[in-house]
Formats: structure tokens, sequence, C-alpha cells
């Protein structure tokens, strides 16, 4: 596959990367692993802070079977600390530069257009945008760089429970949102098949909204592009599973359910166990043709 997008970016033809290179998610539901090199992500702030560590474990996940690696540098948890452009691209950069070698596809998770530069020069495919593509300079870079770019919706207020929105019908008014969001992006110069959305699970989103918007996911493919949820150990499921306060298991189930009912690529932190989890997704519906 990288081969197959190098020529596609450096061949003869120069030709658009994005919408002629077969993408995991063209062939069933995509694993994206998070690697987030910070010193305060919700879930597992600190633990790859040192660019060794974060190798190590991308190495790990490409031999659980990751099909992308997500490599984010800032934290999005409300009151997260903000990190300067510099710091940023220091955190990544090193990471990036290290694991693009590897067998996976990798995207940056950054709101930052300089940033996205300095990740795509250092050998990223992806940008995976929680504004929605807010910045016209990311618009701007996306549409230059002709790569696949997630576009997730968010709310303008900053995320936190104090900013509940009202929905009426949380899918369908997600789902408006995200296709202004998506003609934004094609009067950009984006062309759609680089557009790859997300509706946002937990941000600006009740427990019960963001296990709706997992299970009517497949509504979203009615905007024409690829569905990408990101609900790992999101707190809903603190909601569901109140005694232990884990949140592996239960984003475990929800991925193979998410994969059932059409998610095109799933962001989950625990690579293996969902990889497993779209493997049985995907076997269940096609046992006839893929065992004995
Ligand atoms: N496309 C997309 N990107 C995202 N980036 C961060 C987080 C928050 O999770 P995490 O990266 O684990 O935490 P933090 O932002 O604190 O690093 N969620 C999403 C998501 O749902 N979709």
């Amino acid at each position: 596959l990288r081969t197959q997008l190098d020529l596609y970016v450096d061949g003869p033809s120069g030709g658009h990367a994005a919408s002629s290179v077969d993408y995991p998610w063209s062939q069933g539901t995509a694993v994206m692993g998070i690697l987030n090199v910070t010193p305060d992500s919700f879930h597992d702030g600190g633990e790859h802070h040192d660019p060794d560590d974060a190798v190590e474990r991308a190495r790990e996940m490409v031999a659980a079977g990751v099909d992308i690696i997500d490599v984010g540098g800032e934290s999005t948890r409300p009151g997260a600390e903000p990190v300067s452009v510099e710091e940023e691209i220091d955190r990544i950069v090193p990471v990036l530069e290290a694991i693009t070698s590897l067998d996976a596809l990798v995207s940056v998770d950054t709101r930052k257009a300089a940033v996205a530069e300095a990740a795509l020069d250092a050998g990223a495919d992806i940008i995976n945008d929680v504004t929605g593509l807010d910045d016209p300079e990311m618009r701007f870079l996306v549409a230059e760089r002709d790569v696949p770019v997630v576009v997730m919706h968010s709310i303008d207020a900053p995320v936190d429970p104090d900013n509940v929105v009202e929905y009426d019908d949380v899918v369908g008014d997600v789902i408006a949102e995200l296709t202004e969001t998506v003609l934004r992006a094609e009067s950009a110069g984006i062309p759609r098949e680089n557009v790859i959305v997300d509706p946002g699970i937990g941000f600006g989103k009740r427990a019960a909204e963001s296990f709706e918007l997992l299970d009517r996911v497949d509504e979203f493919h009615a905007l024409g592009c690829p569905v990408l949820v990101g609900h790992s150990h999101k707190s809903m499921y603190g909601l569901v599973d109140r005694d232990s306060g884990e949140r592996g298991p239960a984003t475990v189930a929800a991925t193979a359910l998410a994969a059932d009912r059409g998610a095109d690529i799933v962001r989950v932190h625990d690579v293996p166990e969902n990889v497993a989890a779209v493997r049985v997704a995907h076997t269940m519906r096609n046992a006839g043709d893929e065992l004995p």
C-alpha cells in the first residue's frame, strides 16, 4: 500500500494520490491506532511521551494488525494545556520520521495547518482535523497536498460538560452540519473522495446521543464519504459499566457493533482487541467465504 501511495504521489503522472490509492477502508473496516505523544491525553497521556516509547508502541500496533497510526501532539480534552506550533512539531516529527517506514499508514491528529504541513513533510499520509477544517490554511494545505482528511463534527463552543447542545435528532443534525463541512472542503478544492467524515463521539454530545451516533453510523454514508468513529475509552461507557469503570471491554464491544453496522474506520487505543473485534464482525458476515 505504501508503494502504491508513493507511486501515485511521486509517480510520472504526479496524480491524485488519495483518489487513486486502494486505502485499507475500501476492503472493510480499518483500525486506526491512537498514538498520543502528549503528557496529558485523557486516556493514555504520558504513556508514549518519549519518542522511543512511541516508536516501540507503533511497532506493537503494526504487529497487532493496525492499518493506520494516528499520531497526536496535543490533547483535545477539555481544559488541556494548549500547545504551541513549535512544541507540537517537536513532539510529533521525530516519531513520524521513525514510523513512516512501518507497514501502516500514518495520520496526524492536529488542528494547526503549520503542524499538519510539517507532518506531511515528515511522511504522514492523512490529516485528522477535529475542527472539521475550520482553518482556511488547513483547507488550502489539504487541497494542495491531495491527501485524505478526517473532518470531525464538533461544537463551536468549548467542549465541556456545561456546553450541552440541544439536538432534535442528533444523527440528522450532525449529518446536516457535516454536509456543510464537506461542501466547504469541496469548494476549497478538496475532492470528496479525500474526505473521511466523523460524527465526533463525545464532542458536545450526551452519552445517549453518542451511542445513537454509533448505532446509526451507516446513515453517515449518505454523505458519500468513508465514516470514522472515535469511541475508544470515552466517558459514555462509564455510564454503562458503572462498577468496573473499565472502558476497554466496552470499547471492544462497540467496535464490533460499529464495524457490523458499516463503520469504515475505528479509532482505538487498544489495537489487538479491537482488530479481533473487527475481524469477528467481518467474519460473521462472510463466514461462508472465509472459513472451512
Ligand atoms: N477524528 C477524531 N479524532 C479524535 N482525536 C482525539 C479524540 C480524543 O481522544 P484521545 O486522542 O484519546 O484523547 P486526547 O484528545 O486527550 O489526546 N477523539 C477523536 C475522535 O473521536 N475523532
